[in-house]
């Protein structure tokens, strides 16, 4: 254990509790797999989900409420660069928590660096000078994330729902081969399955090096060694808020842009999430498309990768020239997308088709697939917003339309989002554009509002936390800290 790592483990009982718990379940695991089961008990279900994330869990523990019988199996495949994680899926592991807690880790940075504003100096009367540990803080969300693996473990304990550490694949619509990590088998059969099987990222294939020398959100949060000077690849929500906290905690980042960045949001709400961005340091390489990425060492000697890449230079003209451009970085993470973990289900042999370009099911209404048995909850189903909140709610209602008379419908429209960049924007409803489309010019109000809290800050100048609604249709939040904004419209 390095020092900081032991240094962080001091720091709680609890944490040192929970490694030996965690230890022990390894070792337990190593000589059974399959756990939490009845080895002796038939291996017949009402419900069989597949995938334990935010989606699977929400459903399968709510049908084992219910007084149905219910399995969940939950597998992780490595990441090519061979990250691997324990029960809970994306959001747990390496998506919402670990990332807003970097998020966090950059927002103090920044509060740091606005400190003196407000009066905070070092005992020199200077002010106040940090550094910053990423071993010690990448510890510290790996802590925190083996505590929640471990509590979604107890929690499907308490509700009696069987835990397969296997990966499940479909034999027929009624019955999953379970597949542990040893490659021993198992059946289980079931009158419903619900795929719930999440996405993983997507690397451009057609970049030669991007899958070999490349990371992506899947790694980025268990980083062995500081990511140093970074390129981020994509311009959607996980490249921005990966970039964000990147270069918050003093990694010289930039961001290449293949076309216009956060596409689902208002186009002058998103200018200003960048404007702050690279007010605060982050480089933005716009019309450009990486072409391949080679590991080499430069003059001084040093391992870096370089990235080979094209930009286009005139917009007017989809045929416009390209200047090409190499920019060498220790880090580049892929965030260009990601597709449902759906292509090894066996889909096929139930005549289930897949979306071409994402992999995720098509699903009706209900959930349901072309088999009505069969449903797909979570980022795997087609068209559905890709969010924790979204599939835990649906997984929920699913189990509660199948086994408690209910026959209430998931609402994937009105979907609030925030994305956590350094500027957060948070959003529900329609974007300006698609109110005056769907409503009329003459019925959208759109308002915009400067908060006054960041006045005597470095970001005073220029970069305000906005808030901007468009009236009844539509509120957005851009806030440093969002309540105080809303309290104003509220
Ligand atoms: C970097 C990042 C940040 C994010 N931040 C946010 C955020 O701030 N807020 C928000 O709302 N959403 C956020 N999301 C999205 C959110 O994580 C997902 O929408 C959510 O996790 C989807 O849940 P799910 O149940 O569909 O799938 P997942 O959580 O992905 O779970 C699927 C599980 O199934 C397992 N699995 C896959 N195939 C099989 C198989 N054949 N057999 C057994 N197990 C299998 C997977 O290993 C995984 O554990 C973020 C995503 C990323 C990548
Ligand atoms: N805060 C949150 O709630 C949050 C955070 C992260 C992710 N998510 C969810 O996860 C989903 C996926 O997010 P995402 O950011 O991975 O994917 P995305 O599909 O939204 O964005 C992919 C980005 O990569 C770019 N891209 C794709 N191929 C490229 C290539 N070859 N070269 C250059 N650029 C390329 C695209 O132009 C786009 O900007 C989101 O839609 C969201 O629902 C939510």
């Amino acid at each position: 254990m390095n020092k900081m790592a032991s240094l962080s483990s001091k720091k709680t009982g609890f944490l040192s509790s929970l490694s030996y718990q965690v230890r022990h379940l390894t070792m337990s695991r190593a000589n059974c797999n399959i756990i939490n089961s009845n080895n002796n008990s038939n291996k017949y279900y009402d419900l069989v989900v597949i995938g334990g994330g935010s989606g699977g869990l929400a459903c399968s523990k709510e049908a084992s409420q219910l007084g149905k019988k219910v399995a969940v199996l939950d597998y992780v495949s490595p990441s090519p660069q061979g990250t691997s994680w324990g029960l809970g899926g994306t959001c747990v592991n390496v998506g919402c928590i670990p990332k807003k807690l970097m998020h966090q880790a950059s927002l103090i940075h920044s509060a740091v660096q606005d400190s003196y504003s407000y009066g905070w100096m070092d005992s020199n009367n200077a002010s106040l000078n940090v550094t910053h540990d990423w071993n010690l803080l990448v510890d510290n969300v790996r802590n925190h994330i083996l505590s929640l693996n471990w509590g979604h473990r107890v929690q499907l304990k308490e509700k009696k729902v069987d835990y397969y550490n296997c990966f499940g694949r479909f034999v027929d619509n009624h019955t999953i081969e379970a597949t542990d990590k040893n490659g021993k088998k198992m059946s289980l059969s079931a009158d419903n399955i619900v795929i719930a099987v999440g996405g993983r990222p997507a690397f451009p294939d057609q970049v030669p090096g991007a899958r070999e020398f490349g990371i992506s959100s899947d790694d980025i949060f268990f980083l062995k060694e500081p990511p140093g000077k970074t390129l981020v690849v994509g311009a959607s929500y996980v490249a921005l808020e990966c970039a964000g906290f990147l270069n918050g905690l003093g990694y010289e980042t930039s961001v290449m842009i293949r076309s216009q960045p956060l596409k689902a949001f208002d186009e002058h709400l998103s200018k200003l999430v960048l404007d702050h961005m690279e007010a605060e340091g982050v480089e933005f390489l716009r019309d450009s498309t990486p072409l391949r990425v080679d590991r080499i060492i430069n003059e001084s000697g040093k391992t870096e990768l370089q990235v080979s890449y094209s930009t286009r230079t005139d917009n007017s003209n989809n045929n416009g020239s390209q200047e090409m451009h190499k920019v060498a970085v220790d880090t580049v993470l892929f965030a260009t997308g990601r597709r449902a973990a759906t292509t090894d289900l066996k889909l096929d042999i139930l005549g289930i088709q897949t979306d071409v370009s994402t992999c995720q099911i098509p699903v009706d209404d209900n959930d349901a697939t072309s088999l009505p048995n069969v449903f797909v909850i979570g980022d795997a189903a087609l068209g559905r917003p890709e969010l924790t909140p979204v599939a835990i709610m649906s997984g929920k209602l699913l189990a509660k339309r199948l086994y408690s008379n209910s026959s209430e419908l998931m609402d994937y429209k009105m979907v609030p989002t925030t994305v956590f960049t350094p500027l957060e924007y948070g959003a529900i409803g329609f974007t300006e554009r698609q109110a005056i489309d769907q409503f009329g010019e003459e019925n959208v109000e759109h308002f915009l509002y400067r908060c006054s809290m960041h006045f005597i800050s470095h970001w005073s100048i220029t970069y305000h936390s906005v808030t901007a609604i468009n009236v009844i249709l539509r509120l957005f939040v851009l806030p440093l800290k969002g309540g105080r904004e809303l309290l104003v419209f509220i």
